[in-house]
């Protein structure tokens, strides 16, 4: 499988990772490839447009009935937000991998 070279998040998180109040995502199969310790660009999902790089932490599958307040708190929303937003992005997905990250700075 091709590494990933950039991740990329809906442009409404962006103030949210660049303030450290994000620092974690909740991914499908396909984005479970990251390797800790790897720096990589992040980019807005809408126009590909960069704004900063992170560290990956941690890569961990967990199952959609294990989200809990702390993966909210880490996401900065309540868990029953989480939890819409993930049935939205990846409706009916029980096995998501949660990818820990670290902003770097400039
Ligand atoms: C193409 C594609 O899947 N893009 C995604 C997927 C997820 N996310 C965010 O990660 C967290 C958990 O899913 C939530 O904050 C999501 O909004 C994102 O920004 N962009």
């Amino acid at each position: 499988m091709t590494p990933m070279s950039s991740i990329s998040f809906f442009e409404r998180f962006e103030a949210d990772i660049l303030s450290g109040r994000k620092t974690i995502t909740l991914r499908d199969e396909s984005e479970s490839g990251l390797v800790p310790g790897q720096e990589l660009p992040v980019v807005t999902f809408e126009q590909g447009r960069w704004f900063c790089d992170i560290r990956i932490l941690a890569v961990t599958p967990l199952a959609f009935s294990e989200l809990d307040e702390e993966h909210a708190q880490a996401e900065n929303m309540s868990l029953p937000e989480l939890k819409l937003l993930i049935g939205e992005i990846y409706p009916g997905l029980e096995q998501l991998y949660l990818i820990r990250f670290e902003l770097l700075q400039g």
